[in-house]
């Protein structure tokens, strides 16, 4: 494919051009903790866009990320090519059991797409922007939605293993302490300095999977809320479940909103749901400990629901893309 470069990306609105080029990196090594706060560069980013651009032949729409344990969500995509992350410069790797560490391209129901078998998580050890870094990516290759996936625990009482909740809204647990994937200088290329987020997961795309849910006959297990996500990796106490439970958490996770805060910050259209794999332990005659072997379980068990629901939601999503290119 031909390369992009700064003047040249589909969406010249959010990609003004910038005041002033910002430094580049500023190495992990920097602060001793990982967590520098400047990122890669905007040109750094392109350099990654344009390599994954030479080694494939289509321009994904629809970006995905599976959560943990839902890789299979890539294996619908047709006429597939793979770049594992180790082979893609400046990438991250996954290090956790449950992320493949692979970007798969290719189209579902003849949408094109870029799934993540694999997503960064803060717990690895990566700073959020790090965490955060494939979706600038995908908004460089030319993606206009983001659906992102994840396992998380239910709080919501009502809420049974195997359910599916739409996210309607988050709660940015980490952004309270001032952990946020967007700290440090603001490149406007990508978005403004203060992005809103009271639209942050898409009203329309929420629906549309609602009745898409009816339609395919799974609307009992396909539920709504909010989510949370802790940095993890330790599973939260009982103390910390029952506070999340009392601001209005149903589903919490170590992922996702950093990772909804980027893509917004780039305009993009979100959707996000979480797959509900344990239940959050909130009372200390409750003997269940939750583990990640079972949130993997759970996975298995619903891959081939979820693999349904998200390939009918590309196709539908792709419909509302083409109307409002
Ligand atoms: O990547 P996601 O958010 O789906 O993974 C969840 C959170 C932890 O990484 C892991 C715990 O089992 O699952
Ligand atoms: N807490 C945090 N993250 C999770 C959980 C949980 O209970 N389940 C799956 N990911």
């Amino acid at each position: 494919m031909a390369p992009i470069n700064a003047n040249d990306i589909n969406d010249a609105k959010a990609f003004v051009p910038a005041k002033k080029v910002l430094p580049e990196v500023e190495t992990e090594a920097a602060n001793g903790n990982g967590n520098s706060s400047k990122g890669y560069s905007y040109e750094t980013l392109l350099e990654i866009a344009n390599f994954l651009l030479s080694r494939i032949s289509v321009k994904p729409h629809i970006g995905i990320i599976c959560g943990s344990g839902m890789g299979s969500l890539a294996e619908s995509i047709t006429e597939s090519e793979s770049i594992s992350y180790e082979d893609i410069p400046n990438f991250p790797v996954s290090t956790v059991e449950g992320h493949h560490g692979k970007l798969v391209f290719g189209k579902i129901s003849g949408v094109p797409v870029v799934a993540m078998q694999g997503r960064f998580h803060y717990y690895e050890g990566y700073p959020l922007w790090k965490c955060c870094l494939p979706v600038r990516v995908m908004k460089l290759l030319g993606v206009k939605t983001l659906i992102a996936t994840n396992a998380a625990g239910g709080l919501n009482p009502s809420y049974k293993i195997g359910d599916v909740m739409i996210v309607k809204d988050h709660i940015n647990m980490m952004g309270f302490a001032g952990n946020n994937p967007l700290h440090g200088p603001n490149d406007e290329r990508f978005g403004p300095r203060f992005p809103p987020m009271s639209k942050a997961y898409n009203y329309e795309y929420r629906n549309i999977a609602k009745e898409v849910a009816k339609e395919l006959n799974i609307d009992n297990i396909v539920k709504e809320g909010v989510y949370t996500c802790l940095g993890g990796p330790n599973f939260e106490t009982v103390a910390e479940l029952n506070m999340l439970k009392m601001v209005g958490v149903d589903a919490v996770g170590m992922s996702t909103v950093h990772e909804v805060i980027t893509a917004r910050h780039c305009d993009l259209n979100v959707f996000a749901l979480s797959l509900i794999t344990n239940e959050c332990v909130t009372s200390y005659e409750n003997n269940d400990e939750a583990n990640h072997e079972e949130v993997l379980d759970v996975g298995r068990m619903r891959q081939d629901i979820l693999r349904l629901f998200v390939n009918k939601l590309v196709e539908r999503f792709a419909l509302i893309e083409a109307k409002n290119p």
